[in-house]
């Protein structure tokens, strides 16, 4: 005994060492704050589930009463008992339809809830942490993560205090009758209880597997879905589908695996479930002949002892649910727990642009240094300047700085040192993640959202009107084609800009980022896929525009670079000025 208690200490402490133990109590934690903020919808549930476990308890206990005054074991009126009967068996059905809909009710609430909390939270995720994360992970463990987690927060406290409200009350209905048979009906426990531990690791494995194979999966399916032009290209077909295959048969091999272990399990619980059941009919059998119970006690007996040895199975089948979720809550916070970004300063953001918004505003980088995640040093003490009706060019060999400059003007990255901010005479503001409203950005790519081009347009200044938005695709040399269209500003666009050629899809983006009227505006070799003329006309209507707009853009063409007042050359993580 002395030697089992010593493991076990010494178990718990190496759990403690290597962190799991603190791990799974954190995760508790993070869970319980989702359970305190819906303890009424879980109060709900579990009065529900209360009502349905009394009803049915009555249920018996008339139906035993109705068996004894049929075999003349008890006098009673029989009519009264049978229309009772009858009565919660119908209470019965009703109460279980109403309480699954009530319950499907608050958990598609909640379950909405959690998932729109965690969205909301990731959104506001620092982007490079974020960024490490394959998008198809990241998707899994938003929708099948959260969703085993509100599943787990609106169900396992309730379904704890039901089945051991059922379990405690069916136990002691059946001691009132006959103590001996209380004995019988829990010999199946000590199985039960061998068999869930011997699953307790196995579970706990698949579900980390499982939740890995399937972002990987999801990962893939992305992105064979969104790069089918390339994939069929370069003739990949036979390639992909035998990958799908490969993806496909590692997890039916953990699955199969899983499941072969969950029906031996199975067996060995419905082979002690028979014994218990048969152990429970000989022994009333013979109560009975004995004449120590009625018939009706013993119909009592059989369906409590089926009911118990089914409620004890349900509660030893929480501890895997509760691993699965703090399994899925621990992978949420990994997300989760990464930094925020500080949108405090957005009213203050708002308000420096409104005083000085006659004026523009500037972009001054001071000697700042930037060094990624995975050690690759792109600025080190570097400095930049652009000002309102200018255009600042940067330039640079291929994988120099360029993005990444732009990058962090948009504090998507944050330098390890220097300042940046926003000037306006001798008045200037700090750029952070709330300065971002300032801002517009065309990045590299085709960024069109499907839909119509209008909707593009109003997604980022929802009230223009269809006049300016004619405005801003002249000024972006997208008028003619735009205005060729069948549709005009209400023709379609496919998903990433299908449907419309490299050079229109930019446009359309140039003129998305012209609308909403930032002070700042950032190209990314916007005009990359232009001829020469049209990318001048663009360039030269945003010069001339009188919004006082300061614009830095990213460039390869010697083009670009006649029309810009300054042009800043990244070499050696320096921004030399030209
Ligand atoms: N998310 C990232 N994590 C780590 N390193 C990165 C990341 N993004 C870019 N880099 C590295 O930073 C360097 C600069 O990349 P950046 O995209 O800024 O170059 P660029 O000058 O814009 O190139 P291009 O002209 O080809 O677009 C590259 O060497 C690249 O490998």
């Amino acid at each position: 005994m002395l030697k089992h208690f010593k493991e076990r200490i010494h178990f718990y402490s190496g759990r403690i060492r290597d962190g799991r133990l603190h791990e799974f109590i954190a995760q508790t934690l993070w869970l319980y704050s989702y359970v305190t903020r819906y303890k009424w919808q879980i109060a709900a549930y579990t009065l529900i589930g209360l009502t349905g476990t009394a009803t049915s308890l009555i249920s018996s206990i008339i139906s035993k009463d109705m068996v004894d005054i049929i075999t003349g074991h008890q006098t009673g009126a029989l009519v009264k008992t049978f229309c009772l009967f009858i009565g919660f068996s119908i209470g019965n059905i009703i109460v279980a339809q109403l309480s699954s809909y009530i319950s499907n009710m608050i958990s598609l609430r909640v379950d909405t809830d959690i998932k729109a909390d965690i969205f909301d939270k990731m959104l506001v995720t620092d982007w490079e942490e974020l960024s490490n994360y394959h998008t198809g992970d990241l998707m899994t463990r938003w929708s099948s993560d959260a969703s085993t987690i509100s599943n787990g927060v609106l169900n396992w406290v309730p379904n704890l205090v039901i089945y051991t409200v059922k379990f405690v009350s069916s136990f002691a209905v059946v001691i009132y009758y006959d103590p001996a048979f209380a004995l019988v009906a829990m010999l199946g426990i000590p199985v039960s209880i061998v068999m869930s531990r011997s699953m307790l690791k196995r579970i706990q494995d698949n579900n980390r597997n499982a939740a890995q194979i399937n972002a990987r999966m999801a990962g893939f399916n992305q992105e064979t879905f969104s790069n089918m032009q390339t994939i069929k290209a370069f003739d990949l077909l036979k390639v992909y589908s035998m990958r799908l295959r490969q993806y496909q048969r590692e997890y039916r091999d953990m699955k199969t695996a899983y499941l072969r272990l969950g029906m031996l399990t199975g067996i060995i619980m419905s082979l002690v479930g028979i014994v218990v059941s048969y152990s429970c009919y000989a022994l009333g059998i013979y109560r009975v002949w004995s004449g120590a119970i009625s018939y009706g006690t013993m119909t009592l007996f059989l369906s409590l002892a089926n009911s118990l040895t089914g409620t004890l199975n349900n509660l030893i089948s929480l501890v895997p649910t509760a691993i699965s979720i703090t399994t899925s809550a621990g992978r949420l916070m990994d997300i989760l727990s990464m930094p925020k970004e500080d949108y405090s300063g957005r009213e203050e953001a708002a308000h420096f642009y409104e005083s000085h918004r006659r004026d523009g505003l500037s972009v001054v980088l001071k000697d700042i240094s930037y060094t990624y995640h995975n050690g690759r040093c792109v600025f080190d003490n570097a400095c930049f300047e652009a000002h309102p009706h200018r255009i600042a060019a940067i330039v640079g060999p291929s994988g120099e700085g360029k993005t990444s400059l732009l990058r962090i003007i948009l504090a998507l990255l944050k330098p390890q040192s220097g300042s940046m901010c926003l000037q306006a005479g001798s008045d200037s503001l700090a750029i952070t993640p709330s300065v971002r409203q300032l801002f517009s950005y065309v990045p590299q790519g085709n960024t069109m959202f499907s839909g119509t081009i209008a909707e593009n347009m109003r997604a980022v200044k929802p009230d223009a009107t269809d006049d300016e938005i004619e405005e801003a695709l002249r000024m972006a040399c997208a008028w003619d084609f735009v205005n060729a269209c069948e549709d005009g500003i209400y023709s379609r666009i496919g998903e990433r800009g299908l449907g419309f050629s490299e050079g229109q899809s930019q446009r359309l983006s140039i003129a998305r980022a012209l609308i909403r009227h930032s002070p700042i505006l950032l190209l990314d070799e916007a005009t990359s896929a232009l001829d020469e003329d049209t990318e001048n006309n663009i360039l030269t209507n945003i010069m001339q525009d009188s919004y006082p707009r300061t614009c830095i853009v990213t460039t390869h063409r010697p083009n670009v670079l006649r029309i810009c007042s300054c042009v800043y050359r990244i070499s050696d993580r320096k921004c030399i000025r030209q």
